[in-house]
């Protein structure tokens, strides 16, 4: 029994709440799979003949060109959902996304598609920006915002508005990944399919806000009533605060039953663990006990103080304690992405083993790295969180016409490649992500185009550079 005047009672009531603590993750494990198995990959059900499908205007905000974005963007065009438009929204009249854009929307003449170029500055978020002109002209009761990297099954449409029910204003997919191949892409599915989408099924058991706004579709009426989608951009998680407005004026949001398949074709280590580090800064900023509880929640860690305290409180051993904790959780990880992926995944069990160890040791130094730096990278731009989540830029965009011209040269090396040519994933990167002087990322371009280029191909685009300065200049 803990006896208050003891003096070791604080310790005894830490140790036994770390217990308590611990089963409860337990059963967010256990939660998370049933949940999942009973609300994923359900069937499409389909409208009664007399309950007309409602229109939705479906907003594409592109930025950058990677080799599977005309793939991602393609199957917006072939959706079978009987009434939406597609308003592709581009911020910078010189980006390649444009010609990929032009290009499908020449190919599905049937289609209502359309683009707006320039965006429109409304606040600090980017992408809200971006979509303003295409949010403006929307024509449709439901909005449906879709990111670049994102794919769609021909019945993703009426799967998401088959849940719009009465009382839902937000409906969302819960993020998860096509199938592609690497170890970055098998680390992104693992990450992805098991602790995301242990707290995303388990937040949404239990109604916690929890919506990540690669996809989602809202009612448009209700966001026009607050003032449209500008008024969310003093945030750069926009997508929280759709959720919260909407959730504080008395509405539900949900998942759908399809996940949703992100397949960017910019695929490696580096740029998902800075996505990774910008979202634990955005949750930091919007909901700070996640500060605390998040490494908490952290296998090896919560691993390892349950085992001191059930050493502390019941004598047990600490290592075999620790060992079969580990191991359990990894099994029930496995089960979990096999529930989200529902069938099986693209790599071996020893795969998932190497990339579930390596997520589960760098995610409490990812975390630590990213609490400690205060700036928020977001591709060329830096901005500021504030504690609410209000983010201030704090490092202008590079000057249009300048980035534009370290852009052209991209477009220009892309085409001189094959698209699938891993350079091209590598040049858009690093024109897209930089933050560095135009000027540096111009040598950069240059740099990796003579590396990786036959030579005799970089030196006639060198030499159509040079012929296209002095005509310049002349
Ligand atoms: C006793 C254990 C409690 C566990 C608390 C777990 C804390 C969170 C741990 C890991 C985070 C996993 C990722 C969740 C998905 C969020 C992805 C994301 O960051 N998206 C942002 C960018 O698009 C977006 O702006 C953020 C949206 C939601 C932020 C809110 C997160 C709070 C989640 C708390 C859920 C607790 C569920 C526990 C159920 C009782
Ligand atoms: O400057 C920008 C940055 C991004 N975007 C667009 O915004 C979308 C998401 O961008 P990224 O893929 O870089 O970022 P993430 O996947 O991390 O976004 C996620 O986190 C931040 C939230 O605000 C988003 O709603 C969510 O989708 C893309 O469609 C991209 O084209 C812009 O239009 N302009």
């Amino acid at each position: 029994m803990l006896d208050p005047l003891s003096p070791t009672f604080t310790v005894d009531v830490l140790a036994l709440g770390i217990i308590i603590g611990w089963l409860f993750v337990w059963s967010m494990h256990l939660i998370a799979i049933i949940y999942g198995k009973y609300r994923l990959h359900r069937k499409v059900v389909k409208f009664p003949a007399e309950h007309p499908y409602p229109g939705v205007s479906i907003l594409k905000p592109l930025m950058g060109v990677d080799p599977h974005l005309l793939g991602n963007l393609e199957t917006f065009f072939t959706l079978n959902y009987p009434k939406f438009e597609l308003l592709i929204c581009v911020e910078d009249e010189s980006d390649p996304a444009i010609m990929i854009a032009k290009s499908l929307i020449e190919k599905y003449p049937g289609v209502n598609a359309r683009l707006f170029i320039g965006g429109e500055d409304v606040g600090v978020n980017p992408k809200i920006n971006n979509m303003q002109p295409g949010y403006a002209a929307a024509k449709y009761e439901l909005i449906m915002i879709s990111d670049s990297g994102i794919r769609v099954k021909e019945d993703t449409l009426l799967d998401m508005v088959s849940y719009m029910r009465d009382d839902i204003a937000l409906v969302h997919q819960m993020p998860f990944t096509y199938d592609r191949d690497g170890f970055a892409a098998t680390f992104e599915k693992i990450y992805f399919g098991t602790i995301q989408s242990r707290i995303y099924l388990s937040a949404e058991f239990f109604s916690i806000i929890c919506h990540t706004g690669m996809s989602t579709l809202m009612r448009k009426k209700l966001i026009d009533e607050v003032g449209g989608i500008r008024s969310f951009g003093c945030y750069l998680a926009e997508d929280y605060f759709f959720a919260k407005s909407l959730r504080d004026r008395g509405w539900k949001s949900c998942i759908s039953s399809q996940p949703a398949l992100q397949n960017s074709g910019v695929c490696d280590l580096s740029s998902f663990q800075k996505r990774l580090s910008r979202w634990v800064k955005l949750r930091v900023a919007m909901v700070p006990f996640t500060m605390i509880l998040e490494p908490l929640s952290e296998c090896l860690i919560l691993g390892a103080i349950a085992a001191m305290s059930a050493n502390y409180l019941f004598k047990w051993d600490f290592t075999v304690f620790y060992l079969v904790h580990v191991l359990a959780w990894f099994l029930l990880d496995w089960i979990l992405l096999c529930t989200v992926q529902a069938g099986s995944v693209p790599f071996s069990k020893f795969a998932f083993a190497i990339g579930w160890l390596f997520r589960e040791i760098s995610g409490p130094y990812l975390f630590v790295c990213a609490v400690m730096d205060q700036t928020i990278q977001w591709r060329t731009r830096t901005f500021r969180l504030h504690w609410g989540g209000i983010a201030e830029e704090i490092k202008p965009k590079i000057k249009l016409s300048k980035i534009c011209a370290a852009r052209r040269h991209t477009s220009c090396a892309a085409s001189a490649c094959a698209p699938a040519h891993p350079t091209f994933a590598k040049l858009s990167r690093f024109a897209y992500e930089s933050t560095h002087s135009s000027a540096t990322i111009r040598r950069g371009v240059r740099r990796l185009i003579l590396q990786q280029l036959p030579r005799k191909r970089a030196a006639n685009l060198d030499q159509k550079q040079r012929a296209e300065r002095s005509k310049k200049a002349e």
